[in-house]
């Protein structure tokens, strides 16, 4: 799919900035990003990073303070956003429940005043696409909170936008169906061919569904790069501890690819330390309980699901976590080495 659904659009930022009034620091700060057209982007970060500002801006919900942002080669400044051909899915999908699912999705098309007899076959096309045809006489409180999603995405899809804004999309519906549709999501969104940028504050589901990741902190972007190279490569300690729940230590380099993460535990990295020290990622699948190992001192336990998730500080202080079988209470001291094989990811900057 689907030319016809859409035409999709390149994103550029560039210097972007953006202040709320009122307040000191700007909420979106020197930011550039560049999004092909036809590429699903997750912006991810913690609360208050600049997420949403990032959307708005490019929704046309605000004007930038500083810097351009053109969709589609195009400048906006001077792009009403009725005109930008923008497709938004709010977070709580904003369905009306006295319509059928069909009346939802014409809705939009009135909206964008699509001559009534267009509106028909664009109703069936986006129906199709998100593979919901047989909920068009249904209401939508009649549906599963992940047929509600496709809905809201069809609504959005049946204008045929050049970009697709999604804020984030899986929040309302419960955790599992939330892991269970981020796949089928993401599917859709590919198929749809549609640019599409979407927020999320969880770096899992930025990982599982987009294509590139912007990772942001305090209103600017740490690393935009593919989920594969944020996880191997990430930029700083921010992305590596963010993005896989890594712990940076700083290590001291043995040799060409050996380092000591701490006295006593050694791991080899995947590039060769330019200097004496290097910083680490080591996450909780690099860590094994280990006999011979070094101690670690347990402080916090987390079932998960087969698998005990147990965080420590080892002797020289530094705190790590460990995925294992092995179960700990939390003031034990258990003994941990480095993973067999694994080739830890050294933090370039
Ligand atoms: N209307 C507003 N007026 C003033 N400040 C605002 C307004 N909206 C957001 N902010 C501030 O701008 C910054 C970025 O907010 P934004 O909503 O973009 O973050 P976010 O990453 O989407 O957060 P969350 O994940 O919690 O939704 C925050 O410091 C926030 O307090």
């Amino acid at each position: 799919m689907s030319a016809d659904i859409g035409n999709p659009a390149s994103i550029v930022c560039e210097k972007l900035a953006f202040r709320y009034p009122g307040t000191t620091a700007n909420a979106i700060d020197n930011i550039d990003l560049e999004v092909a057209a036809g590429d699903v982007v997750a912006l991810v970060g913690p609360s208050g990073c600049g997420k949403s500002t990032l959307l708005r801006l490019v929704a046309g919900l605000l004007s930038p303070g500083a810097g351009r942002l053109l969709v589609g080669g195009q400048d906006t400044t001077s792009i009403s956003p009725e005109k930008r051909n923008i497709g938004w899915v709010p977070q709580s999908y904003a369905l009306f429940d006295h319509l059928s699912v069909a009346a939802n999705v014409e809705f939009g098309l009135r909206a964008r005043k699509v001559p009534k007899d267009e509106r028909a076959p664009r109703i069936a096309e986006a129906l199709k696409l998100c593979r919901i045809e047989q909920f068009a006489d249904r209401r939508p409180q009649d549906l599963s909170g992940g047929q509600r999603q496709r809905v809201a995405i069809a609504r959005a899809l049946a204008t045929r936008p050049r970009v697709l804004l999604l804020d984030e999309p899986l929040a309302a519906l419960d955790p599992q169906l939330r892991k269970a549709l981020r796949a089928d999501l993401a599917t859709l969104l590919r198929d749809s061919g549609v640019t599409s940028l979407l927020v999320t504050h969880d770096q899992s589901e930025a990982l599982a569904m987009a294509n590139h990741v912007a990772v942001m902190r305090t209103g600017v972007i740490e690393q935009y790069a593919s989920p594969e190279r944020l996880w191997l490569e990430p930029a700083n300690a921010f992305v590596a501890e963010f993005v896989g729940a890594a712990s940076v230590l700083h290590a001291s380099a043995l040799d060409d690819r050996r380092v000591e993460l701490a006295p006593g535990l050694e791991g080899e990295i995947d590039i060769i330390p330019a200097g004496p020290k290097v910083d680490v990622a080591v996450r909780p699948a690099d860590l094994v309980v280990d006999l011979q190992g070094i101690p670690l001192r347990v402080t916090a336990k987390e079932y998960a699901g087969g698998s005990w998730l147990l965080t420590g500080d080892l002797f020289d202080g530094q705190a790590v976590s460990l995925i294992t079988s092995h179960t700990a209470e939390i003031g034990d001291t258990i003994r941990v080495a480095v993973r067999p094989g694994t080739q830890l990811s050294a933090v370039r900057s």
